[in-house]
């Protein structure tokens, strides 16, 4: 049971008018504002699977992805942690799987909160939080072997009529320290990836694991996407990602306490051998803009406590 006694109690939204709903199914819990806006969070993984604003899906999820928790999921808001891609063996987390436990332990729901104090809430706009817990004793053997640090994980999804916000927290609960990176693995629906910009990374370091060439710069301030793209940009001074359509904006994604954003789209190749990426040509209405902390490591000291997350925006 993740420990939520330090979270701020719960703010009871402005009086009168509809008001968010939650509910909860066996396996997945679900929000919708009165605007009819809603999100959908599996247990397993704490996976965001859709997020729709004004009737239209921010999210891609493959048509073949697992939702039983027998693999983790294809597409939605997998995340990562505590360690991100396949870890280096000579690192605590080196027994792990790419991308570490997070996305494939079953989570607790631990209730809602509705707030109007939330950074999307602006202009007394109701907003819902639903809080999710991942601590030590939830894991499976096999992965408190691999890492047997102690910790809390509250992941925060907060949905409101500005946007959709999700927010990590990790938490030291042990007496050494240990060493971890964390990562949103957000797979935004786009209409045509050919035609889609990402604007918000120019003059920024990457490592591009295409080419395995680390120390690149992007000199362009657009990415535009004409082939396998996977790219980690790192200690990214601007916050805020954007992600055009056909020259018009459709989503901001603004990162919260995080230095670094993944950019991948598999392309032809990679898309046909996933087995859980379907359809085929999928990877021409996604986009993967990945906010994190990948760059090296985060250390954290006993009962210590690390936040960071993504507040995203769409214009449509
Ligand atoms: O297949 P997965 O383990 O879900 O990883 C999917 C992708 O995740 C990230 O974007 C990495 O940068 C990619 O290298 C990886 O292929």
């Amino acid at each position: 049971m993740v420990d939520r006694a330090h979270k701020p109690s719960a703010i009871s939204p402005s009086a009168g008018g509809p008001k968010p709903s939650v509910h909860s199914e066996r396996d997945r819990v679900i929000a919708t504002l009165p605007t009819g806006d809603s999100v959908e969070v599996l247990t397993y993984g704490a996976t965001v699977v859709s997020w729709k604003s004004n009737g239209k899906e921010n999210l891609w999820l493959s048509s073949a992805a697992k939702l039983d928790g027998s693999k983790p999921v294809r597409g939605g808001i997998p995340v990562v942690f505590p360690c991100f891609g396949p870890p280096p063996k000579d690192h605590a987390t080196g027994k792990l799987p790419q991308h570490g436990f997070a996305r494939n332990s079953t989570w607790e729901y631990m209730g809602k909160s509705s707030s109007e104090s939330g950074k999307l809430a602006s202009g007394g706009d109701d907003a819902v939080t639903m809080d999710f817990g991942l601590s030590t004793q939830q894991l499976s053997d096999e992965a408190r072997q691999a890492w047997s640090y102690k910790f809390d994980l509250i992941y925060s999804v907060t949905l409101g009529r500005d946007g959709l916000q999700t927010m990590l927290r990790v938490q030291n609960k042990g007496s050494e320290s240990f060493e971890f990176q964390m990562l949103l693995h957000t797979y935004f629906k786009v209409d045509n990836v050919s035609k889609t910009q990402i604007n918000g990374l120019g003059s920024t370091s990457y490592s591009d694991k295409v080419l395995n060439a680390s120390e690149q710069t992007q000199t362009d301030p657009t990415i535009r996407i004409n082939g396998e793209v996977d790219r980690v940009y790192k200690s990214i001074k601007q916050n805020t990602t954007s992600i055009l359509q056909d020259g018009q904006p459709q989503l901001d994604v603004i990162r919260d306490n995080l230095e670094d954003t993944v950019v991948w789209n598999p392309w032809i190749e990679k898309a046909k051998s996933m087995a859980d990426f379907e359809p085929n040509d999928g990877y021409k209405n996604m986009v993967c803009v990945e906010v994190g902390a990948v760059n090296g490591w985060q250390k954290l000291d006993p009962g210590d406590t690390f936040e960071g997350g993504q507040i995203v925006k769409s214009h449509l």
